[in-house]
C-alpha cells in the first residue's frame, strides 16, 4: 500500500495550467523531494494534496482512500437534526405570523378587528372576521367597510372612517334596522338612511361567505404545517449540499494524517511558541463546551499531557525551553521555521509536507535542518519536500520528482535525476552537475 498516490492531477486557474497530469506515488518511510524552477507548480501540487484547492482533474488517495469525508450515520443524523430545527422554526414563524399581522392591523385600526386568519386572508385577499361588527380596511383598499358577521357577511364598502364608525356604533347600539333585501341601514326613529348600497350588483361583488373561526383556524394550522415541512426539507437538503461541498476540506485531510508548513512562514505571530504548538494539537483536544467551562479534571489532565508533548516537540526541533513563552514573532527567522515544523508535527501526521523549509536559512542552519528532516523520517513520518537548496535535496532525498511548467519531466533517485539531460536543461544547469 502506498501512502500517497496522486493520479493525473491537473490544476487550472482560469486559462493557466499550473499542474498538468501529475502522477506521484509516495511510499511510507521515505523522504521525497519535488524540485523545479519558479512557477513550475510545486506549491500548487502541495495545495491540492492538502485540500486547499480541489483538483481540477485527477485524484489523490491517501492510504489508498480518496480524500473525502465518508458519509456516516452521524452525518445523516446531523442533517436530520438541522432539518428538524429549521422545520420547527419555520412552523413557529408561520403560526405566529398570523398574530403579527393581526397586531399590525390592530395598531392601524385600533378598533374592531378580532379574529381572522393570515392564511385565508392571503388566499382571498381579505380578512375574515368573527364576532359582531367590525370596521376594516382590506389590504390595498383605500376605503373602510363595516362588516357584519351574523351569518352571512355583508360588506358595505366605500365609506369614510367617520361614516363607518358611526354606522357601526348605531348598528351595535340597536338603533338600526338592517334591511338585507334593500341593503340599507336605516335609523328606526328618524328614518335616516345611515348607508345604502348603490345597487344590488355592486354589493354582490363584495358578498362573501363567512369562514367560521374553526375553519379559519384549521386553514391556519395547515398553512403552518406546510411551511414547517418545507422548512424541514430545505434544512435537510441544505445541510447535505453544504456537507457535500465541504467533503474534501483541509481540516479533514489534516485529521487523516497530512500536515504541512508554508513557503512564507504562517505562524500565529502574537501567540507564544508553546501556544503555537498546542494549536497543532487542537483537534485532539475535547470540544465539549461544558467540560471546558467547568474545567473538568479529565480536560486538565489532557491539557497537561499536550503541554508535555509540546515541550518535547520543542526540544525535538531544536528550540530551547527558555524560548517557550516568547511570542512567535520574537524568534529569529530560522527558529520560526523550526516552530512551524513543530506545529505541523503536533498534528501527529503520517505525511509531512515541507514547502521550502530552508528558505532564508544560513548554511549552518541548513545543515541542522537536514538532520532534523532525517530525524522526522526516523520518527516514522514520511516527508514530502519542496526545496531549491540542491545540497539539501540531493543529500537527504530517497526520490526526487522534477516539475517544469506544471509537467513532471523526471523522477528517480538523486543520482538519476542529477544526470537526466531534461532536468539539467530545465533546472539544474551544467554547474550543479559537475
Ligand atoms: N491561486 C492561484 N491563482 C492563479 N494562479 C495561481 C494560483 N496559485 C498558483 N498560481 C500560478 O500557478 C503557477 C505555479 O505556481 P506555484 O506557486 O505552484 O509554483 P512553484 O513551483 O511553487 O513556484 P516557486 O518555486 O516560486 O514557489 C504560477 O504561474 C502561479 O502564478
Amino acid at each position: 500500500m502506498s501512502l500517497l498516490r496522486v493520479d493525473n492531477l491537473t490544476m487550472r486557474f482560469g486559462g493557466l495550467t499550473a499542474v498538468s497530469g501529475l502522477n506521484l506515488t509516495i511510499e511510507s518511510g521515505q523522504i521525497v523531494s519535488v524540485i523545479g524552477p519558479n512557477g513550475a507548480g510545486k506549491t500548487t501540487a502541495f495545495n491540492a494534496i492538502t485540500g486547499i484547492y480541489p483538483p481540477t482533474e485527477g485524484t489523490i488517495a491517501f492510504e489508498d482512500r480518496p480524500q473525502l469525508r465518508p458519509f456516516r450515520a452521524k452525518t445523516l443524523l446531523s442533517a436530520l437534526a438541522i432539518g428538524l430545527l429549521v422545520g420547527v422554526l419555520s412552523w413557529i414563524a408561520a403560526a405566529s405570523v398570523d398574530d403579527l399581522w393581526k397586531a399590525a392591523i390592530k395598531r392601524q385600526l385600533s378598533d374592531g378587528v378580532e379574529n381572522f386568519s393570515y392564511g385565508t386572508a392571503l388566499r382571498d385577499g381579505m380578512a375574515y372576521l368573527r364576532g359582531d361588527l367590525a370596521i376594516d380596511k382590506p389590504r390595498r383598499s383605500r376605503t373602510w367597510q363595516v362588516v357584519s358577521c351574523d351569518g352571512e357577511v355583508e360588506l358595505l364598502r366605500g365609506l369614510t372612517l367617520e361614516a363607518a364608525t358611526l354606522a357601526r356604533d348605531r348598528l351595535q347600539s340597536g338603533e338600526y334596522e338592517f334591511q338585507d333585501s334593500q341593503l340599507r341601514v336605516i335609523h328606526p326613529a328618524s328614518g335616516e338612511v345611515i348607508f345604502q348600497a348603490e345597487d344590488r350588483d355592486s354589493l354582490d361583488r363584495f358578498r362573501t361567505k363567512l369562514v367560521s373561526t374553526k375553519q379559519a383556524g384549521e386553514d391556519q394550522a395547515r398553512f403552518a404545517v406546510r411551511v414547517g415541512i418545507l422548512g424541514f426539507l430545505i434544512g435537510l437538503s441544505g445541510t447535505l449540499v453544504v456537507w457535500r461541498r465541504t467533503r474534501r476540506s483541509a481540516d479533514y485531510i489534516a485529521l487523516t494524517g497530512i500536515a504541512r508548513t508554508f513557503q512564507n512562514i504562517r505562524l500565529f505571530q502574537n501567540m507564544t511558541v508553546l501556544e503555537n504548538i498546542l494549536i497543532g494539537m487542537d483537534r485532539k483536544m475535547s470540544n465539549n463546551l461544558l467540560a471546558m467551562a467547568l474545567r473538568w479534571p479529565g480536560l486538565r489532565r489532557a491539557e497537561a499531557e499536550c503541554s508535555k508533548q509540546a515541550q518535547e516537540l520543542l526540544r525535538f526541533v531544536g528550540l530551547r525551553a527558555d524560548q517557550m513563552n516568547l511570542l512567535a514573532r520574537q524568534l529569529p527567522y530560522g527558529d520560526q521555521r523550526r516552530l512551524e515544523i513543530a506545529r505541523a508535527l503536533a498534528c501527529q501526521p503520517k505525511l509531512l509536507l515541507l514547502d521550502e523549509p530552508a528558505a532564508g536559512m544560513n548554511p549552518s542552519e541548513t545543515v541542522e535542518l537536514m538532520g532534523l528532516i532525517r530525524r522526522i523520517r526516523d520518527r516514522g513520518v514520511t516527508v514530502l519536500l519542496i526545496e531549491h537548496h540542491m545540497n539539501l535535496v540531493m543529500g537527504i532525498s530517497d526520490r526526487i520528482a522534477v516539475l517544469d511548467h506544471g509537467v513532471k519531466i523526471a523522477e528517480g533517485t538523486p543520482e538519476e535525476v542529477k544526470r537526466d539531460p531534461k532536468v539539467i536543461a530545465a533546472y539544474l544547469g551544467e554547474e550543479e552537475v559537475s
